[in-house]
């Protein structure tokens, strides 16, 4: 559990705090997401839990201890931490990167060798082919996956990730956000993720913060933080294809109604809403049967369209920091 109480802090000369008293609780294996506009404060946050930063007031607990009485050296070896782009050693091959945090414990040779594979495994790099490549001889993607496979090496109850996907093209980008998402997910991983995309906070995000000016405007689900925006703040940055977003988080058979229907296409119950809606508007077909689950069950187009209203116009959400 990653907890902030109270937490400020104001850099030399700066006319405002970079972050103002927060506070926030990440449960144990689950995954926060960071979002807002440049420069309110999510960084600056996210650094404070490994103390590459310092708070002038409050507290930073990671599972129950004050980090501030951690020693950084010994804190940063327990927490993963993953960066855009930058972070693995040029002039190392991708096995001696992976191998950076085991080294620096002490574990012995071989169970390093069986670690690195097992890693490089984990995140879906070939050991045989990649283990001793250098970062230079990698795509994007797969540099970002050894950056993972880096912080996870040494098994960290949590995990910082600034801009994790930042520097990857988009189609390789949506691929990495959520297998890593899953990966971290079976892991039961506590995450804090940064991030200025909104798609990569929807995928990947348990819950969802939003800054602004160093303080948190509204943090709540995924499902939540679309359909009741907290304020004019919070819906715009969301945008207005919010309603699609929503639905594409939700599968059919969340609305389904039990019965089978002649001649009906059929999809799978964990096809997402937004996709049936553009089924159905690709091939005029009003409905949809569900199938592979065992039941006998169809979706409606009335019924997709009454879960794109539900919350559409519905007043914000408070702000809260408790799931
Ligand atoms: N080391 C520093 N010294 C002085 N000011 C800093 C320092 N680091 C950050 N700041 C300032 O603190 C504020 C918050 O910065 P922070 O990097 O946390 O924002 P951010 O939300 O992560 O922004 P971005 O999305 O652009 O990375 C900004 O005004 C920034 O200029």
């Amino acid at each position: 559990m990653i907890r902030f109480e109270g937490v400020s802090k104001r850099f030399a000369d700066a006319a405002r705090p970079a972050v103002d008293h927060l506070d926030l609780t990440v449960p144990e294996g689950t995954t926060c997401v960071l979002l807002g506009p440049s420069g309110c404060g999510k960084s600056t946050t996210l650094r404070m839990v490994n103390r590459l930063i310092e708070p002038d007031t409050g507290r930073v607990l990671v599972d129950g201890r004050d980090v501030a009485g951690v020693d950084p050296v010994k804190l940063r070896r327990g927490i993963g931490y993953v960066l855009q782009g930058i972070g693995l050693f040029p002039h190392r091959s991708v096995a001696q990167n992976v191998a950076t945090v085991p080294g620096l414990l002490g574990w012995p040779r071989q169970r390093i060798a069986e670690r690195v594979d097992a890693m490089l495994d984990l995140v879906g790099l070939d050991p045989a082919q990649y283990r001793d490549r250098r970062p230079d001889a990698l795509s994007g993607g797969q540099r970002q996956r050894v950056g993972v496979a880096r912080a996870l090496a040494a098994d960290p109850p949590v995990l910082l990730m600034d801009e994790p996907f930042g520097a990857v093209d988009p189609v390789a980008r949506g691929r990495l956000q959520s297998e890593i998402g899953a990966i971290l997910a079976r892991l039961g991983k506590t995450v804090m993720i940064v991030t200025h995309d909104l798609s990569e906070g929807l995928l990947m995000g348990d819950r969802i913060v939003l800054m602004r000016d160093g303080a948190i405007v509204q943090a709540d689900t995924p499902e939540r933080f679309l359909a009741k925006p907290a304020d004019a703040f919070v819906a715009d940055f969301i945008g207005n294809d919010r309603i699609l977003r929503r639905l594409a988080l939700v599968a059919v058979s969340a609305v389904a109604l039990p019965g089978t229907i002649d001649g009906a296409a059929r999809v799978s119950p964990d096809l997402s809403l937004r996709d049936a809606l553009g089924l159905m508007l690709a091939s005029g077909a009003t409905r949809l049967a569900l199938d592979g689950d065992g039941s006998l069950r169809f979706v409606t187009l009335d019924a997709i369209r009454a879960a794109a209203r539900e919350g559409a116009d519905a007043p914000g959400a408070p702000v809260s920091d408790e799931p």
